[in-house]
């Protein structure tokens, strides 16, 4: 059962603006050419805002923010803050205790219930059944806002629900669980899809279908439908004839190539969600998510450029663009692709406008020209990390970074761990070597068929698997809420993809456990990565089946020997 922790009741003050959705505003915010820039290639234009030029807090409030949580881990004060480290003996090394424990310390659940936000009682009731009972902070926050048809750019970090945050208000709407459900048999007649959801893996697109699946019960589940790549295409167009769904949840390709087909119609849809929409930014999806932005909602569908576009937007379509991390290139395309979009947190609701009001802003690593970032002011601090996790770094050789990986696994007595690789050859290995050590460990990436990938996806989820290895196919919205440790067996390329990678563990306010396993000439990585992100990452050894926070030049003196 999950204990719900009552949180301040939020008050958002989100006025009903659709008086003022002009119709020749929207024309001009959904001009898709003028705002092709946001398509960036991975890793230069989509560079994030840095978390700390975002307002976050500074290292000191960090550290103690860091204290309460070491403290729950059973952690000596002695080891903070970092300016005192040096004053502090050999003796000074502290068992980690990694308590397992069944309780979640910091569910971020807000006061209300689901009833008061405005949700309809069938799916209200459903939620019930389903062991939903409280919202979460950032659902809280969501739900009535998206309810006002406003569009939206939610941003809430790693495991705090932002996946319910805006189905839930699309269950409102569309489907057999909506306010009038008695009026549920139109769309089957017109064969038209409602809601599109869009995410960049397979995995997470079955994850969201499982999602949806599992609200609307077994005798409507067919009303979604999966549009994921991998699978066989014709089958799932088969079944968008049959079912006639509402829903369709899949990779920008594969929905934009049985669209181009003529196959799927979504002109008069209500609902465009952009789920993990920094990385539906990236170049490779560039044509297929024109496609999209181009299509759903419109009502003339000749795919016409131009004239279409005064006469065929339809103003009702509201875009929902979700993410833990919000770098500016989301920012630019909410304003080009959404009309008039708020931007939802954990507690609060602001315009993209009020957000611009703080002073001048500074996003570290972007490439965006001045005249556009200029009028950009601060945002309010952001996080995108889960509160309770704990981060540390080890430093071995290359050829031992396995058996470190083995030994931090005993040494966590962690149940279910992630380990992220950056090259497909390197996991196979690793795996060759963990299972060589008895350790049950299974790969996971991009060359396996997409059943493969399910296969051993379910098998990681019922705990038959106690080491997945994979790359960066698994960092975005897996949600395995009993993945207690999460280790970097190769770093990540930054701060945006060390904060996803991290995010798998520590879920909706569980406990967590993030250990980078880096060689010596990484450590500066791991210390830049510390200050991007606002958090302390210790150094740590794994002694006598323990993990030990240790001092880094004893541990890099070890290393060098
Ligand atoms: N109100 C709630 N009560 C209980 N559990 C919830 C609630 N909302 C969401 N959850 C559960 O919390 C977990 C995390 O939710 P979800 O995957 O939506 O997080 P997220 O914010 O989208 O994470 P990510 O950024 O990693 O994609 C899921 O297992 C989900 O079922």
């Amino acid at each position: 059962m999950m204990p719900a922790l009552t949180a301040t009741r939020s008050c958002f003050l989100v006025g009903n603006y659709l008086s003022l959705r002009i119709f020749s505003r929207l024309q001009k915010s959904v001009s898709f050419h003028t705002s092709l820039p946001v398509f960036s290639k991975v890793g230069h234009e989509t560079e994030p805002l840095m978390l700390t030029s975002l307002g976050l807090k500074s290292e000191t409030e960090t550290t103690t923010g860091n204290e309460k949580n070491r403290l729950q881990h059973g952690v000596s004060t002695l080891e903070f803050p970092k300016s005192k480290r040096k004053k502090v003996g050999s003796n000074r090394e502290k068992l980690v205790a990694a308590k397992k424990s069944p309780d979640i310390p910091a569910a971020p659940f807000a006061a209300q219930s689901f009833s008061e936000l405005g949700l309809p009682p069938l799916l209200v009731d459903r939620l019930e059944k389903e062991g939903f009972k409280v919202p979460t902070d950032v659902q809280a926050a969501a739900i009535p806002t998206i309810l006002k048809r406003r569009d939206v750019v939610i941003q809430s970090y790693t495991g705090s629900g932002k996946t319910l945050a805006y189905l839930l208000p699309i269950l409102s709407g569309i489907g057999p669980l909506k306010e009038d459900s008695s009026t549920f048999d139109e769309p089957k007649i017109k064969s038209e899809i409602e809601a599109v959801i869009v995410a960049p893996s397979r995995e997470l697109g079955m994850q969201i279908v499982r999602e949806v699946e599992k609200l609307l019960g077994p005798s409507d589940k067919k009303l979604v439908q999966q549009l994921v790549g991998g699978a066989n295409r014709s089958r799932q167009e088969d079944a968008l004839k049959k079912n006639k769904p509402v829903i369709v949840v899949g990779t920008p390709g594969r929905i934009a190539e049985i669209s181009t087909a003529g196959k799927l119609h979504t002109h008069s849809c209500r609902y465009l969600v952009l789920d993990e929409v920094d990385e539906l930014l990236a170049f490779n999806f560039r044509e297929d998510m024109h496609r999209i932005l181009e299509h759903v909602g419109r009502q003339s569908g000749t795919g016409q450029q131009g004239s279409n576009r005064s006469q065929g937007w339809q103003p009702e379509r509201q875009t929902i663009m979700v993410s833990a991390t919000v770098p500016f290139s989301v920012i630019r395309a909410a304003r080009s692709w959404a009309n008039d979009p708020l931007l939802v947190q954990a507690k609060s609701v602001a315009t993209l406008e009020s957000v611009s009001s703080a002073g001048p802003i500074n996003f570290p690593g972007t490439t965006s020209n001045s005249s556009s970032s200029s009028n950009y002011q601060k945002l309010p601090a952001v996080q995108s990390l889960p509160p309770n996790l704990q981060h540390y770094f080890f430093v071995t050789r290359k050829q031992h970074k396995v058996d470190a990986l083995r030994r931090c696994v005993h040494a966590l007595d962690a149940k279910s761990s992630i380990a992220f690789m950056n090259h497909t050859k390197q996991l196979k290995d690793a795996v060759y070597k963990l299972k060589a050590r008895g350790i049950k460990a299974a790969e996971l990436h991009g060359d396996l068929s997409k059943l493969a990938r399910s296969t051993i996806l379910k098998k990681f989820k019922d705990g038959e698997v106690r080491v997945l290895l994979t790359n960066e196919l698994s960092a975005r919205g897996l949600d395995v809420p009993e993945c207690d440790l999460v280790v970097n067996l190769e770093l990540p390329t930054d701060s945006v993809h060390y904060a996803h990678r991290a995010g798998r563990t520590g879920r909706l306010g569980r406990k967590g456990t993030v250990v980078s396993i880096c060689e010596d000439p990484e450590v500066y990585v791991v210390k830049k990565l510390q200050k991007q992100l606002g958090i302390l990452i210790q150094g740590c050894d794994f002694t006598e089946g323990k993990l030990l926070v240790t001092e880094e030049e004893k541990m890099l003196k070890s290393v060098r020997q």
